[in-house]
């Protein structure tokens, strides 16, 4: 491909989240997250890793936006800790935490950079999780009143929002297969709570919109989607792809755009979980509260076929040959064309942002003061390329956010994946430009390569 030019505007960023790189989690009155009580229980996260330092973004806050504007972004994703705001999840707020995020946000303006704030990323007030955490309908309202004061204090300079990052991932990781806070192994229990997440992220719209502070505002969710391939033409292998996509995709997307739960899905849920839990009136306020952008985490994309045990829901996973991060992720940037335009032509989605794309890889070392990340420089090469075919092709594709700014906290595998356009030192927290964040330097300044 000969040399691309982005869209004007393109809004070039990088991304973060709170619990992943801000570290200080019992200054300034901080409560608990569930991601405190579960790094700091044995054997969840490898090699005993919390979030107990991270990078310690709280404390280097400013030195950290100074980096992103020498490196030129025009955007910055980060994620606001709900446990600053209301350490208990709800009642009592923590002033200083508010502090903390107007602070970062003043900061980001002053280098020219536009934030965009996600609400969840995942750090439950463990105060909640105490009382039922997501499972509990009552959550939804909390989850409301939170959102409502973030647009209170910082709405009238953060004009872009986003609700949710990946319920999918809460809802399933965290809660059928256990591998994520809370922990828990509970295939129903993950259904009931992706009703529960939908339901909050309609009711922080709805907030949005009475909140007088969405004037030129945009408000959205992030969901991490993964285009499904068939491993044959076989009919079986049709069906797991429809199963599989269903499972992870339809499932989100269709509640979003469409206000109903993709039939296929919903009939196998509630045949062989009895979930989720809908009241009257819940698909209406998911169906009347429209957001404004979807954001799309897109890392690989999956390839299926059906499994030897019987049922919808046989599906086994195949790995292709071909190139493979750190995460075991297969790198496919044709997945990203793909997913853009099926996104495109099934949901004709307004504004998209690509707010997660990224990888880890092993080429992290710093020799002579350099950190020669070639494979990620690729890697995000190749994607841009296949997000401007998308453009190209019609696409409302209107910004990208590099997961992530810097390297930080991996969740369940720690410090031991290094995601970061940035190089971070864990001994001294000194943060080095990776080779590929001086190549997206000028990316950007170029809008394109
Ligand atoms: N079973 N299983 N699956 C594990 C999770 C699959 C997908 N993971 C993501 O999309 C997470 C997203 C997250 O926003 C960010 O906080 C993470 O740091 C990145 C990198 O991991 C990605």
């Amino acid at each position: 491909m000969g040399k691309i030019t982005f869209p004007k505007d393109f809004i070039w960023g990088a991304a973060t989240a709170s619990y992943q790189i801000e570290g200080a989690v019992n200054q300034d009155g901080r409560g608990e997250s569930i991601w405190d009580r579960f790094s700091h229980t044995p054997g969840k996260v490898l090699n005993g890793d919390t979030g107990d330092v991270a990078c310690d973004h709280y404390n280097r806050y400013k030195e950290d936006v100074q980096l992103m504007k020498e490196l030129g972004l025009k955007g910055y994703r980060f994620s606001v800790a709900w446990p600053r705001i209301y350490p208990q999840g709800k009642g009592q707020v923590n002033q200083k935490g508010l502090d903390f995020y107007n602070s970062l946000v003043d900061e980001l303006l002053k280098a020219g950079i536009e934030p965009i704030v996600t609400l969840y990323h995942w750090d439950l007030p463990q105060a909640l999780q105490d009382i039922g955490g997501w499972d509990n309908r009552d959550v939804t309202d909390y989850f409301a009143d939170y959102a409502f004061k973030m647009y209170d204090v910082l709405g009238d300079r953060v004009k872009k929002w986003i609700t949710h990052n990946e319920p999918w991932v809460v809802a399933f990781v965290g809660n059928a297969f256990g591998e994520h806070a809370p922990g828990y192994k509970d295939f129903a229990l993950a259904v009931r709570i992706t009703h529960h997440l939908l339901l909050s992220h309609a009711k922080a719209v709805q907030a949005y919109r009475q909140s007088g502070n969405d004037d030129g505002g945009q408000i959205g969710i992030t969901l991490n989607l993964t285009p499904v391939y068939p491993d044959s033409d076989s009919p079986e292998d049709s069906e797991a792809v429809q199963f599989q996509d269903g499972f992870q995709n339809r499932w989100f997307l269709d509640p979003v755009f469409k206000g109903a739960y993709p039939e296929d899905i919903l009939e196998f849920y509630q045949e062989k979980y009895n979930a989720p839990v809908i009241r009257p009136g819940d698909m209406e306020l998911i169906a009347d509260n429209h957001i404004d952008f979807l954001g799309i985490n897109y890392y690989t994309r999956a390839v299926v076929k059906k499994g030897r045990e019987s049922g919808f829901d046989s599906v086994e996973h195949v790995h292709p040959e071909g190139k493979y991060t750190e995460m075991g992720w297969e790198v496919y940037p044709e997945g990203l064309y793909d997913l853009l335009m099926r996104i495109h032509r099934d949901y004709n989605a307004p504004n998209i942002y690509i707010t997660e794309n990224g990888a880890a890889f092993k080429d992290d070392k710093v020799v002579d003061g350099i950190v020669d990340d070639q494979d990620r420089l690729e890697y995000l090469k190749s994607h841009f390329e296949a997000a401007y075919r998308a453009i190209q092709d019609g696409v409302n594709l209107k910004g990208y956010y590099v997961w992530s700014f810097m390297d930080n906290f991996e969740w369940a595998y720690g410090y031991s994946k290094r995601f970061g356009i940035v190089y971070v030192d864990y001994e001294t927290l000194k943060r080095t430009p990776k080779k590929s964040a001086l190549w997206y330097r000028d990316v950007i300044a170029d809008n394109g390569f």
